[in-house]
């Protein structure tokens, strides 16, 4: 291996703010990247883990919980609740908001997070993911109370992806594009392996559930219509289509080669399914950093004032140029 690749901690002191808050900002993120460690670890390894199947629990959006649910949710409570980085947490595993052990110094940022992302995949060895995104604590003088997570995803410090998949990957932003580390799993140590990633602006890729045609909105159904047409439609030319089922694996091919993905709302999820903090919020972000764009149905994705730590909502992402004509689809509505 190419042994001058920058490791995820130099970039991180070049790249965070060079004060007391940047180098919080740091550590948390290297707390967040050896934690994702401990669960690629563990994803790796299988049923030898005894880490597959169900938890017998129902979380708090009333989905069974896996075991590596448990697990990713676990470590990076545990991993990112000491050194002052974090004045609380929340987590698609947690009800409330996560209070830090009383002996533990509270810290500036808030971090928020979907520790396995596409669950249904973990049993069939199909790649899986963590999501994270980092606000501000509000200046309270308490510990942080579920309203105080009510920021829209503009007020993100950072935000980033892990996929566990043949190689593990870190997609990360500070606020200054895209970057994306490789872990060396024989080391431990993760490596810039791209910089400055960037969406191509025109594609013929998308990504939907296509089982949930029937309850579709009009404007995802034209579009979709229309891509499926191919050279002899209105897009003149022949889309393919792609669906791994885990979020984040698939907006990882999109970041890498181009795309959309849509989970819009629709008759049966009138809020859509994705959840604004853990999942819609910082994958938004990464897209607006690495060119991309992202829209509820309704508004540019960042913009949304959540009212509830759980919220859901649609998600129609990726390559600027499509996502533009489905902007246009539901304006024209
Ligand atoms: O079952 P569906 O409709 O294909 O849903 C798949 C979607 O659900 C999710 O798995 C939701 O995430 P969780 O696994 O964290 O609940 C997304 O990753 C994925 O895009
Ligand atoms: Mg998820
Ligand atoms: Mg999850």
């Amino acid at each position: 291996m190419d042994q001058s690749r920058m490791t995820l901690g130099r970039f991180l002191a070049r790249h965070c703010p060079q004060d007391e808050k940047g180098r919080t900002l740091a550590l948390l993120l290297r707390q967040v990247a050896d934690s994702c460690r401990r669960i690629s670890d563990a994803v790796g390894g299988g049923a030898l883990r005894d880490l597959t199947g169900a938890a017998d629990n129902v979380n708090v959006q009333g989905e069974e919980q896996k075991k590596l649910d448990v697990f990713a949710n676990d470590a990076l409570l545990e991993g990112c609740s000491w050194g002052g980085t974090v004045a609380g947490m929340a987590s698609e595993e947690e009800d409330d908001v996560f209070t830090l052990p009383e002996d533990e110094p509270r810290g500036p940022y808030i971090l928020l997070f979907d520790p396995l992302d596409g669950s249904s995949n973990i049993d069939v060895n199909v790649s899986v993911g963590t999501i994270f995104s980092v606000l501000p604590a509000p200046d309270a003088g308490r510990d942080p109370v579920n309203e105080d997570l009510l920021q829209s995803g503009d007020q993100q410090v950072a935000a980033g992806y892990v996929v566990y998949g043949p190689s593990t990957v870190l997609a990360l932003t500070v606020g200054n594009g895209v970057h994306v580390f490789t872990l060396d799993r024989a080391q431990g140590e993760w490596f810039l392996t791209t910089a400055d990633l960037k969406v191509p602006e025109q594609t013929a890729e998308f990504a939907i559930n296509c089982s949930y045609w029937h309850q579709w909105p009009a404007p995802v159904r034209r579009y979709i219509e229309e891509c499926l047409a191919g050279e002899d439609g209105p897009r003149g030319k022949r889309f393919n289509m792609r669906w791994v089922a885990s979020m984040v694996a698939d907006l990882h091919r999109i970041f890498t080669r181009g795309g959309v993905f849509l989970y819009p709302a629709d008759s049966r999820r009138p809020n859509g399914r994705l959840r604004v903090l853990y999942e819609v919020n910082p994958i938004a972000m990464l897209m607006e950093q690495a060119g991309g764009a992202a829209f509820t149905g309704e508004e540019r994705a960042m913009a949304l004032q959540p009212k509830e730590l759980h919220q859901r909502a649609g998600l129609l992402i990726g390559s600027r140029e499509e996502v533009a004509v489905l902007e246009r689809y539901y304006s024209e509505q």
